[in-house]
């Protein structure tokens, strides 16, 4: 059995079963590739040391602080994050707000009143190009000089690229989810991309098609391009099934509400409503189109059904991260 994975809020003095840990810092918005070699390096760290491996992250993502005005489309939020983070063999991560008022700390609170005094830490890792303090002021050569001084370790570990050329971002990734490429996407982040929300009701007229679907809202943020996918489905309860979902403002029925992404399960007549469940995306099929009338809604609707399942019939684990996630 997994062993407990527990998220912690900031601005909390660790219990002495996590403190003495290797921490990797930063944001990690998507837990991507990138991401994952930082991640790596502490856990080889903990495990070597024979500490706790702890993930340090700020939400809301600091962007959104100092730049509220632009919105940004969020890969991994908070309870998607620690999902990941624990499957990956994390023992805790701590969310530490992140305010106006917290990014104002200088560089040495931070490692004083955070690493030092909040989470007793042994070593920190993070990516080549981690600032934190105020007008970020501490960088890779402060945080190693301040390591020296108050004797925990430091790692740094280089940018990761693809295929040795392009460094993997959170932005490419975010770029290629708005462009219909989640093939893509999935291989910088080394897993499908998944949304997590609660089952909503909708107007009840899939199940008279003979298409139900579950309904989920995404975030207003979530620039998803609009459209057909072929998905993965998962319950509360880790039980998955195959799907076809439509993320988009359904033009045939309803041409002016918000996206809504409506998942159809293959071979499925449960109940969902209430439950809080995931969608990972493979593969994206088509636009959405308006049809006129119901009839050749529902024969594109069996062919998109028929695509799916061809694609979800040969896909294999792009990693053990992913294996957990959608296999
Ligand atoms: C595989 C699939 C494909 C869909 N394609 C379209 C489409 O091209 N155009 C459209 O207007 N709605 C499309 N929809 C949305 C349907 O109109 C919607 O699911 C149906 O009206 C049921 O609505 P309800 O869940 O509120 O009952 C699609 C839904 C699914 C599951
Ligand atoms: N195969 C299935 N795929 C999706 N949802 C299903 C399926 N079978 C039963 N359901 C249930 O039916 C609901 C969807 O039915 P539907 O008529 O489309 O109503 P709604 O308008 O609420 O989407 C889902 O939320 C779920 O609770």
């Amino acid at each position: 059995m997994d062993k407990p994975f527990e998220r912690i809020s900031g601005d909390t003095v660790l219990p002495s079963r996590l403190r003495g840990g290797v921490v990797a810092i930063g944001n990690f918005d998507g837990v991507h590739r990138g991401h994952q070699a930082v991640l790596q390096r502490a856990l080889d760290e903990a495990h070597r040391r024979g500490v706790p491996a702890l993930v340090l992250t700020f939400e809301p993502h600091p962007r959104t602080v100092f730049r509220p005005d632009v919105p940004l489309f969020v890969l991994t939020p908070p309870p998607v994050k620690a999902r990941l983070l624990s499957y990956f063999g994390f023992d805790a991560v701590i969310e530490q707000e992140f305010t106006r008022e917290f990014s104002e700390r200088s560089a040495e609170s931070f490692i004083t009143d955070i690493l030092e005094k909040n989470l007793g830490i042994s070593c920190a890792v993070t990516g080549f190009d981690f600032h934190f303090g105020k007008d970020r002021q501490g960088g890779p050569a402060y945080l190693a000089e301040a390591g020296r001084r108050h004797g925990f370790g430091v790692a740094q570990v280089e940018a990761f690229c693809d295929e040795g050329t392009d460094v993997v971002s959170s932005s490419r990734i975010r770029a290629l989810l708005t462009e219909g490429e989640p093939a893509e996407a999935a291989g910088l982040l080394g897993y499908r991309f998944t949304v997590e929300s609660e089952i909503i009701g909708g107007q009840q007229l899939g199940r008279t098609l003979g298409f139900p679907t579950a309904n989920m809202r995404l975030s207003p943020q979530t620039t998803l391009k609009e459209g057909i996918y072929a998905v993965r489905f998962r319950r509360q309860d880790g039980t998955l099934h195959d799907g076809v979902a439509s993320f988009g403002r359904r033009p045939t029925v309803d041409d002016n509400g918000a996206p809504l992404l409506e998942t159809f399960l293959f071979d499925f007549s449960d109940s969902l409503y209430g439950e809080v469940c995931e969608v990972s995306f493979f593969a994206y099929l088509r636009g959405e189109v308006k049809f006129e009338g119901l009839d050749p809604l529902v024969a594109q609707m069996k062919r998109d059904e028929a695509e799916a399942r061809a694609v979800l019939a040969g896909v294999r684990p792009l990693s053990a991260l992913d294996g957990k996630i959608t296999f």
